[in-house]
């Protein structure tokens, strides 16, 4: 894995500040580029060309999304976003949804272009981890990627393999935005399989 595309998805609308969204993305940005991948990034908010970023996409050997958690699920300029660029990827993201006129019933979602890629999810929420593990709690202990899945799905329509979401939780209650930030670096060279530098360890 070489080529590295963070999106980032941070927005200050109502009681987010998009702040803590662009702190993460930029950590990875900087912890990445110096463990020698070659890395782009989009500020999604800040606007995007719909063709450069399904160029970027297919550069891309991995694309993180860092956003907050918002109403169950991406914001809706994230959503846009995939909207946006996955349908202007027909052809090169996807070739069809997989099946065939002998078939019509089966292999739905197969049809994707991108095989031997990887999509990753970083979350911010202001729910605790509680909520998302425990059997009695909102998300019935099913966790974060049951609460992401037709995210998961439009990605892997594509091809491509998810890597172990990062989710942070609690982050209006109780930000510990260093640790968050620990955590989030110690998270991508576990996934990634290389060495933190030196004082980069989890605190
Ligand atoms: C429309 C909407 C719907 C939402 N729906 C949900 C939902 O369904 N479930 C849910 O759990 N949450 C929900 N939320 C809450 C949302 O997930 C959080 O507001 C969001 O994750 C916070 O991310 P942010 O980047 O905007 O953080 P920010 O608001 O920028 O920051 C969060 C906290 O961290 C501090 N901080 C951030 N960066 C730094 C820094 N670099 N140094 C020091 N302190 C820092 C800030 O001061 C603040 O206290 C919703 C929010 C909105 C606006």
């Amino acid at each position: 894995m070489k080529n590295i595309l963070l999106l980032n998805g941070g927005k200050a609308f109502a009681h987010s500040h998009g702040r803590l969204n662009d702190t993460l993305h930029g950590a990875a940005l900087e912890l990445l580029s110096n463990a020698g991948f070659s890395t782009r990034q989009t500020k999604i908010d800040a606007g995007y060309d719909i063709q450069a970023e399904v160029e970027n996409i297919l550069w891309a050997d991995l694309v993180i999304y860092q956003m907050p958690g918002w109403w169950m699920g991406a914001p809706w300029t994230v959503k846009k976003y995939v909207d946006e660029v996955f349908t202007a990827g027909h052809g090169t993201l996807y070739a069809n949804d997989g099946r065939s006129r002998s078939h019509p019933g089966r292999k739905y979602g197969s049809g994707g272009l991108l095989q031997g890629k990887h999509y990753m999810l970083s979350v911010t929420w202001n729910a605790p981890e509680e909520a998302f593990v425990d059997p009695a709690q909102f998300f019935e202990g099913k966790g974060i990627d049951a609460v992401y899945f037709p995210f998961h799905k439009a990605n892997q329509f594509l091809g491509m393999t998810p890597l172990a979401t990062y989710l942070a939780s609690n982050v209006m209650k109780e930000p510990a935005v260093d640790r968050t930030v620990a955590r989030y670096r110690a998270h991508l060279a576990e996934v990634l399989g290389f060495v933190l530098p030196k004082g980069g360890a989890e605190s």
